[in-house]
């Protein structure tokens, strides 16, 4: 590629800067269509549609199991075969068998009849196209699932979002967007200079939003990607995909945090510049689809901003991490994945925290920290002296011990491959200390001994009232050794500094999603529901009781369910209801 070219790619993805266009001219909001190329170059393509199993409603118990139509699950060309020693694959690595399905669950155990309200689910629970296997847990085609409870039952959906990225796939048999790390086949010279373009506008992206489920203010219930196109609105009662949700600003830029800070009035989100490295800060109202910037961070270390897959906030702060896993814009262009997908190590850079004051946009602390490796920030909070005044910002993270290899553990195969040998590599709570007198450094400790939870840590989540605030609970996936993936569920008491921890053998749970009793007063009074992936193949969502940390109640799917990633809860008297 020439470097007119080069430049010129790299001018899509600046986000723009103090209200004007970063080193480039494109409105990405604007140029990431419909994917006009791929439909082109998709039609020479012998079209392979998948089949698609129909809706399937079930009255209330007992359930009876419509017969599992594979459609989408078949020997994969790449991907991997089960390694596993003949058992089989765990369910939690197999694609979803169904495009949807609705059912009444049946319930073990006794529901709390508080729990009035519904359970979302979002995550890639599609890795296959025909034959061909995805190589990637981020890859796959994103399954929302749903788990609405009432009066001591529950009933349980699930289905595909069907994505431009889906449909193009389903329709043509292949991928045909950019996915974390599955790229569309070029077909000759013509269609690879195709592809460039597109890239260069971003209509190639993908807008498979397989990562994130957020209840705006207004209602409005959001699954998200790292891609802005990504962005897409369900009905969280039908999980029909409504459509995209269009960012009504020039604030530009091709991708963002996979994960803003939502709240009831506001929502904020980081997007990163890679033309002039940085990130824009940005904040939308409830009820509006206008982000406004707020400020914008330049990085100190190069020579592209670090990867904010999330980011935390205090009542008076936003927290923008500078990590030295940074994007690359080379990788983002290629056609084969390199050993860290779209991004690159660069320790030399060094590693920053720093801090933005929402009131003002002005950045109020920069400092260095010891290098880290995070997806997940917990939360943060203000440290105050006896007068009020603000000493510090404490921010918490799922800390992978600053080692990248957790990338390459999430690769399908690896999932797959469970052999009873331990190759989980060691995460913990890193709590940084962030002080805002000037001084040049921040700290970066463990904030209890990992040995608690099994040097497994992941898919946090905590009280929604202690967002920003000083906090005591985390729950999260946790690890019961040996194992490859975190097995176990986790509620860290921050004061304390022990776990308590949920393991059944065999099982993968996904992320404990904190659901607080209307009323509460305690900051654990409330249920962790996790969707558990079993090891005979069944599945449910488990209902902790998040105090004790005991099972209280498990809703039982009748067919198996993929693992899947982040949640979020709409009470029954919600705007949706
Ligand atoms: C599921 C999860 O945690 C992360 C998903 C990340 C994705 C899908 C990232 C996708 C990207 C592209 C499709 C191109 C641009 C870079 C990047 C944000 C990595
Ligand atoms: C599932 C995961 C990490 C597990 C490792 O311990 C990360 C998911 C990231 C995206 O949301
Ligand atoms: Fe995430």
């Amino acid at each position: 590629m020439s470097p007119t070219m080069m430049a010129s790619s790299l001018s899509v993805f600046a986000a723009m800067s103090g209200g004007r266009p970063s080193g480039g001219s494109a409105v990405p909001g604007r140029l990431a269509s419909s994917g006009h190329q791929v439909g082109k170059q998709s039609k020479r393509a012998v079209a392979q549609p998948l089949a698609v199993s129909v809706v399937t409603v079930t009255p209330p118990p007992p359930v009876t199991t419509p017969p599992a139509r594979p459609v989408v699950d078949a020997p994969r060309r790449r991907g991997g075969r089960s390694a596993d020693g003949g058992g089989g694959e765990h369910t939690a690595w197999k694609s979803v068998r169904k495009e949807r399905w609705e059912g009444a669950l049946e319930v073990e155990g006794e529901l709390p009849l508080w729990l009035d309200g519904t359970y979302l689910r979002n995550g890639p629970g599609l890795w296959n196209l025909g034959d061909y296997g995805f190589r990637h847990l981020f890859d796959g085609y994103a399954t929302l699932v749903r788990v609405s409870f009432r009066d001591g039952r529950a009933v349980g959906a699930h289905r595909q979002i069907e994505s431009e990225a889906y449909k193009a796939a389903r329709s043509h048999g292949k991928v045909c967007y950019r996915e974390f790390s599955e790229v569309p086949k070029p077909e000759g010279f013509l269609s690879h200079v195709g592809q460039l373009a597109s890239l260069f506008s971003g209509s190639s992206l993908t807008d498979n939003s397989n990562t994130g489920v957020v209840m705006l203010g207004d209602g409005r219930v959001l699954c998200l990607t790292e891609t802005i196109k990504g962005s897409i609105v369900v009905d969280p009662d039908t999980l029909d995909t409504i459509g995209k949700f269009e960012y009504e600003d020039r604030l530009g830029g091709l991708i963002h945090s996979a994960h803003p800070i939502v709240t009831e009035t506001e929502f904020w989100t980081l997007i990163p510049d890679l033309i002039r490295p940085g990130y824009v800060v940005a904040r939308m109202d409830a009820g509006s689809n206008e982000r406004r910037f707020v400020g914008r961070v330049d990085c100190r270390g190069g020579p592209a901003p670090g990867w904010v897959h999330s980011f935390p906030v205090t009542d008076h702060y936003v927290v923008v991490p500078e990590m030295p896993l940074r994007y690359c814009a080379k990788n983002l262009l290629r056609a084969e994945p390199t050993p860290l997908y779209k991004f690159e190590w660069h320790l030399q850079s060094g590693t920053y925290m720093h801090v933005m004051c929402k009131a003002s946009g002005k950045v109020v602390a920069s400092v260095e920290v010891p290098p880290f490796v995070t997806f997940h920030f917990i939360n943060a909070y203000e440290e105050r002296d006896e007068e009020g005044r603000v000493t510090a910002i404490i921010a918490d993270c799922c800390e992978h011990n600053a080692n990248t290899s957790i990338l390459d553990k999430l690769r399908l195969q690896n999932l797959r491959a469970f052999n009873g040998q331990d190759v989980l590599p060691d995460a913990r709570v890193g709590r940084f200390r962030i002080p805002l007198d000037g001084s040049p450094f921040g700290e970066l400790e463990s904030a209890l001994d990992p040995d608690q939870h099994g040097r497994g840590m992941d898919m946090c989540s905590i009280n929604p009232a202690r967002l920003g605030k000083e906090y005591r609970y985390t729950y999260a996936c946790g690890a019961r050794r040996p194992c490859n993936f975190p097995n176990t569920l986790t509620k860290v008491d921050l004061v304390d500094k022990t776990a308590k921890n949920w393991y059944e053998e065999g099982s993968v749970p996904s992320e404990p999603f904190f659901v607080p009793r209307p009323g509460a007063v305690e900051e654990d009074d409330g249920v962790a529901i996790s969707m558990v992936s079993a090891k005979d193949g069944s599945a449910y969502a488990l209902v902790l009781d998040a105090s004790t940390f005991q099972e209280i109640a498990r809703a039982k799917f009748p067919h198996a369910m993929p693992y899947g990633l982040h949640c979020c809860w709409v009470p029954r008297n919600s705007k949706n209801a």
